[in-house]
Parts: structure tokens; C-alpha cells; sequence
């Protein structure tokens, strides 16, 4: 039990170093302004597990918490709201995080630094559908663009996604769990170029879809608007 919260704590340590590195307030002075909170309260952490994650979701948790025992891989926080939220809209929150547990997005994201990796594990809940019975293309693109978004983040520090091309080999049933695999291929200056797949989860022998993305670094000198 000690040892496991002693754990805890350095992962946390490790975390916030990485977000601070990822993200130095220097970098980029309006979104750093947006993005960094002086809050004191601790927001919860909805990457871990809730009561509405599937078997299946719950096993490839387990599966991959093991995987950080060793320090290869990192299980990523994941919160619902910035300061932006109380400073400047007070109703918004990140749009992956919107819904109720279950009904939404459910998912956690898993990072391999030596391999510049993310993998998110993903079980889309009754609200996302489209076609009946399958997940919507809009929400799919979405946890991809997430994921290839968090592996270009990290290394890169502020980005945006310039470019994002998907094909849909599948449909992926409503409420299944998927492995979205993501991996960094190149940087060229500000230019980071990902690619990624959409595996059905556990025994990842569906290939639902493809992606490549292009994320750019931005210019702090530039203005967003
Ligand atoms: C362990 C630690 C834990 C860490 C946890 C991390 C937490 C992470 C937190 C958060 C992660 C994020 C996860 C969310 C992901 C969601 C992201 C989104 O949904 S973003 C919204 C949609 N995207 C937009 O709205 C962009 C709109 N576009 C723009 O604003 C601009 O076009 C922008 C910023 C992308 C680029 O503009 P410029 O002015 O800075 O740059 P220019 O000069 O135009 O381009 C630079 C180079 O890139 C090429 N380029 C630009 N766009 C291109 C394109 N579409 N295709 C090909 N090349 C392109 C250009 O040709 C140029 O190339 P040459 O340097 O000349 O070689």
C-alpha cells in the first residue's frame, strides 16, 4: 500500500513536470494564460475507471496499468474544465468530457516516451451514435484527433491540429471498446506529422480506421485570430 502511493505520488510528480515542460508559460502567452490554472481545488481525474467501463475496457486498463509498473508507459490525468472555464466562459469544459459516465466518451490515454507513443482505450457510449447501432464518424474523428493531439503535445508543447485524415475501414459498434494506437513519425520545424489506427479492443483483430495528421507548433508571435 506504501509503496503503491509512494508510486502514485512520483507519477504525479513526473506528470506535472511533463505538462509544465510541455507547456512553459512563455511559449505561448494568450492559450498559457488560458490553459494554466493558480486554482488550489483539485479537479477530479475521469481517466479512471467508473462504473459504466465495460469488462473489456476494464481489462485493457489493468493490462496497461501493469505496463506502467516499470516506467515504459504513463497513464495520462484527464479533467474536464481549464481556467478558461472560470475566467472566461463559465460553462465551458472539455468536449470530450461533457457527458455523464457512460453515456458519452469514456476513456483513458496511455503514453511510451522511448517510442513517442499514446494509445487511448475507448468505449463510445449511447449518445454518439450515427448510423443506428455504430458509433458516429464525428466521434471517431474526434478520440482520434485527441489521441494523435496528446502524442503530438508532448514532445511539442502547444499545438494544433492542421491537418486530419481518416479513413473508415469499419463501423465501430455502440458502447464497443477500441485501442486508438498512436504513434509521432517526423518533425520538420514546427510541422509534427502522426499516424494512428483504430483496432477493436482485447484481441485488436478489427482494423475499423486509419489515420495520418498533421499538428502544428504554434508561433507565439502570432496571433490566433
Ligand atoms: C505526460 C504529460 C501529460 C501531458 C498532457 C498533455 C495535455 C495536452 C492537452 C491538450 C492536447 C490537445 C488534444 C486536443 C486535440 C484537439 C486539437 C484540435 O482540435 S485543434 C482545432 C482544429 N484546428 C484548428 O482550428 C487549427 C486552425 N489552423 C490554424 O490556426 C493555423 O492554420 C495553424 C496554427 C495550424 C498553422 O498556422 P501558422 O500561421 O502557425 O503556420 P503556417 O505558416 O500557416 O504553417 C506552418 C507550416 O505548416 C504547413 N501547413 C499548415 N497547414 C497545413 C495543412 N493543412 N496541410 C499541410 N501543410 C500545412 C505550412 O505550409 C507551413 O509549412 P512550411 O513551414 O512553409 O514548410
Amino acid at each position: 500500500m506504501m509503496r503503491s502511493c509512494t508510486a502514485a505520488l512520483r507519477t504525479l510528480r513526473v506528470l506535472r513536470c511533463r505538462l509544465e515542460g510541455a507547456f512553459p508559460a512563455a511559449r505561448h502567452p494568450v492559450l498559457a494564460r488560458r490553459w494554466f490554472s493558480t486554482e488550489k481545488v483539485i479537479p477530479k481525474d475521469q481517466a479512471l475507471p467508473n462504473p459504466s467501463w465495460s469488462k473489456d475496457l476494464r481489462l485493457l486498463f489493468d493490462q496497461f496499468m501493469k505496463k506502467c509498473e516499470d516506467g515504459s508507459w504513463e497513464r495520462l490525468p484527464s479533467y474536464k474544465n481549464s481556467k478558461l472555464v472560470k475566467e472566461q466562459l463559465s460553462q465551458a469544459q472539455l468536449f470530450t468530457r461533457g457527458y455523464e459516465d457512460g453515456l458519452g466518451f469514456e476513456y483513458v490515454m496511455f503514453y511510451n516516451d522511448d517510442e513517442k507513443r499514446t494509445v487511448c482505450l475507448f468505449q463510445g457510449g449511447p449518445y454518439l451514435q450515427g448510423v443506428p447501432g455504430f458509433l458516429h464518424g464525428g466521434a471517431i474523428a474526434t478520440m482520434i484527433d485527441a489521441t494523435v493531439g496528446v502524442c503530438a503535445a508532448i514532445p511539442g508543447g502547444i499545438v494544433m491540429t492542421a491537418n486530419l485524415n481518416i479513413n473508415f475501414k469499419r463501423p465501430i459498434p455502440l458502447c464497443s471498446v477500441v485501442v486508438i494506437n498512436s504513434q509521432l513519425d517526423k518533425i520538420e520545424g514546427r510541422k509534427l506529422f502522426l499516424s494512428c489506427d483504430v483496432r477493436s479492443g482485447v484481441d485488436e483483430k478489427i482494423l475499423y480506421s486509419e489515420a495520418t495528421s498533421l499538428f502544428i507548433k504554434l508561433d507565439p508571435e502570432k496571433s490566433l485570430t
